[in-house]
């Protein structure tokens, strides 16, 4: 049974569909990473599935059923927009989440603090941006939830913060639980996503493994030679999308898939330097969405 399962789910605000026909299936013990530009839908996933809005059409069932209060207290979420009450101090806060939720035991959420390097005797209103989302992640997994739900989790966190939120994500994923988190930030999602899928205005466009993802994506080779190549040569090219001309002697290609062939046709000539360029979420939306222009 899978941990989240939706049925062509819509949402309109008016006259924005700002999702449409979501067909979602996140699987037990999976970290899956939901991404997308600004504006494709994920804030609305997320709020839809917590049912702190309400979809237009469609059905949504966690753990198999539909919303209820006991669901809900096996899930844990971090909202985009996290409020926090400015005179509690973040042991306060969290003791009155805890109160809400029938969960009076901090022990997870000391923990958890600590490993984020978090002061949970500070008001709330004197932390910094980050240490405000450290609050809010704490929070959401206070309780031991089955089921994380997270918009844009890492957002305002250090490195180091973000190094020890993927490992603790993965240790909560190795001791059962379930993430569903969004992100616009490929380099984090390829660190600790197991899936992803890519929204575009509202639509699921695409869904898939890490490492295929990134393997089938559009990356950048730029070639300098010794002499002068035109960059015709590599038109033709299998997997090459694009040869310019940087220069007389420098020729940038974008190809998809494997790279053996373009780099041996390179090899032809006498090759001074290569360099590459890893592909980013923004390679892979061009990558996904040429072509698609019927569903933008
Ligand atoms: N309360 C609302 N009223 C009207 N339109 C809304 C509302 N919330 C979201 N939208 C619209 O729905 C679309 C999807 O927004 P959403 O916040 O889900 O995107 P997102 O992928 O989370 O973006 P971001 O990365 O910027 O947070 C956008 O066009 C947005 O303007």
């Amino acid at each position: 049974m899978n941990v989240i399962s939706t049925q062509r789910l819509c949402k309109s605000y008016g006259r924005t569909e700002a999702l449409r026909d979501l067909d979602l299936e996140v699987r037990p013990g999976e970290v899956y990473g939901l991404l997308g530009p600004n504006g494709a839908g994920k804030t609305t996933t997320l709020r839809l599935l917590v049912d702190v809005i309400r979809p237009t059409r469609g059905g949504i069932a966690l753990f198999g059923s539909p919303m209820s209060p006991r669901l809900r207290g096996r899930i844990g979420y971090l909202p985009g927009d996290l409020v926090l009450y400015d005179r509690l101090t973040g042991a306060e806060y969290l003791g009155f989440c805890g109160a809400l939720r029938d969960r009076p035991d901090p022990g997870e959420a000391t923990r958890l603090a600590k490993r984020l390097d978090l002061d949970l005797g500070r008001r709330t209103d004197e932390l910094s941006k980050g240490n405000r989302q450290k609050l809010g992640i704490v929070q959401a997994f206070a309780h031991r939830p089955d089921l994380a739900i997270l918009d844009e989790p890492t957002s305002g966190l250090d490195p180091l913060a973000q190094r020890e939120f993927h490992t603790y994500l993965r240790e909560y994923v190795d001791d059962g639980g379930t993430v569903l988190f969004s992100s616009h930030v490929l380099s984090e999602v390829e660190h600790v996503a197991d899936r992803v899928g890519i929204l575009l205005d509202g639509r699921l466009v695409v869904e898939d493994a890490v490492a295929s993802l990134k393997a089938n994506a559009v990356r950048e080779l730029t070639f300098a030679f010794a002499e002068e190549v035109a960059a015709a040569t590599f038109s033709g090219v299998p997997g090459v999308r694009e040869a310019v001309q940087v220069s007389g002697t420098e020729v940038r290609c974008r190809v998809s898939g494997a790279v053996g062939e373009l780099v041996r046709t390179a090899a032809r000539f006498p090759l001074v330097n290569v360099t590459s360029h890893e592909p980013d979420l923004e390679d892979i939306f061009v990558h996904y969405t040429e072509g698609l222009s019927d569903v933008r």
